[in-house]
């Protein structure tokens, strides 16, 4: 059996029409399966532990329908399990799409995960955060300037105005223009594979599994979907005029050549802040003190997908 969790809310009422047209398809009318709407944040979540603990042996995947939000929800439900999973976008964002170079349309994607075609290895990625218990990512996180940014954008009155005229991207720049006076860079200890570092005037570390965030931004260019090592992009020491001028530049990934960018690589990453700070864990937003961050080399099986080749796995 199929089960469809679709967020009703994701993308301003996009996944609910994908879902719909789709359920009207007679592809969709002859697999037998299931669905549910979500209701609220976290529901997705506790859908897919729920489905997990109950219908472990009459599912043949789940397959969500929404954006990265719910897609991390689901995902962190299953909590690694060997339910395969697919993804039809019906997000505002859509990173996950964009990063694995998803772009056939929904019943397409729905044929070849029926027919068995373009079955795919995803591998995530781990983090425990101050002493909480540990979480998955599916896209990327980000530390300090662009977690204040994405704070500010999802907080903000104008976001929904432009994701309905499908100019997502003009709430970021909007709140990184907001946030740009106002954020304090710091010093902040870092651990990458066990290297010890301290990083001067730090604005902002990022961790991707794939290249994209914020919506369309190529944050990590050359970030590769594959089992063992992560990208790790650190800005530091840099003034707030140049600041801007690097992120004019990061829908293109041109910003990688600024000198106060650096990037590695790495299994394991420790980040220690001495006072609260902001993170984004694929779109969502909360603060933290202290964070270690694993590339997760059990892949999860995904069902319709297709990588581009520059995807690399
Ligand atoms: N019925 C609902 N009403 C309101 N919010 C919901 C509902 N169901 C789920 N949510 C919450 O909606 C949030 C946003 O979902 P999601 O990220 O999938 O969509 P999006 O923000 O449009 O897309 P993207 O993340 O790709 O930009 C999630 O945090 C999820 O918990």
């Amino acid at each position: 059996m199929y089960i469809f969790i679709v967020n009703p809310s994701a993308g301003n009422g996009r996944a609910r029409r994908v879902f719909s047209k789709l359920a009207k398809s007679s592809l969709y009318k002859e697999i037998d399966s299931t669905y549910y709407y979500t209701e609220y944040n976290g529901h997705a979540e506790l859908l897919a532990k729920q489905i997990k603990e109950n219908l472990y042996k009459q599912v043949t995947a789940i397959i969500v329908i929404g954006g990265d939000g719910t897609l991390h929800e689901v995902i962190n439900g299953l909590e690694n399990d060997e339910i395969p999973v697919s993804f039809i976008p019906g997000g505002s964002g859509n990173d996950f799409a964009r990063g694995i170079g998803m772009k056939h349309k929904p019943l397409d994607i729905l044929r070849d995960i029926v027919t068995g075609k373009k079955e795919k290895s995803y591998w995530l990625g781990n983090y425990k955060l101050d002493n909480n218990a540990g979480r998955i990512f599916v896209n990327n996180m980000g530390f300090g300037f662009d977690a204040e940014i994405a704070k500010t954008a999802n907080e903000s009155s104008y976001k929904i105005l432009f994701n309905k005229l499908h100019l997502g991207t003009v709430s970021y720049i909007i709140a990184l223009i907001q946030v740009l006076f106002k954020f304090k860079p710091r010093e902040i200890k870092m651990e990458i594979n066990k290297q010890k570092l301290t990083i001067p005037e730090c604005w902002m570390i990022t961790i991707s599994n794939h290249p994209y965030y914020g919506g369309g931004m190529k944050i990590i260019p050359d970030a590769k979907i594959q089992p063992t090592r992560f990208p790790v992009l650190i800005i530091h020491g840099i003034s707030k005029w140049k600041v801007l001028a690097l992120f004019m530049t990061v829908f293109t990934g041109k910003h990688i050549n600024f000198k106060e960018v650096k990037l590695y690589e790495a299994s394991e990453v420790k980040i220690f802040s001495n006072e609260e700070m902001y993170y984004q864990v694929d779109g969502q937003t909360d603060t933290f003190e202290s964070v270690v961050i694993r590339k997760s080399s059990k892949a999860i099986k995904m069902m319709g997908i297709e990588y581009n080749k520059n995807a690399g796995a």
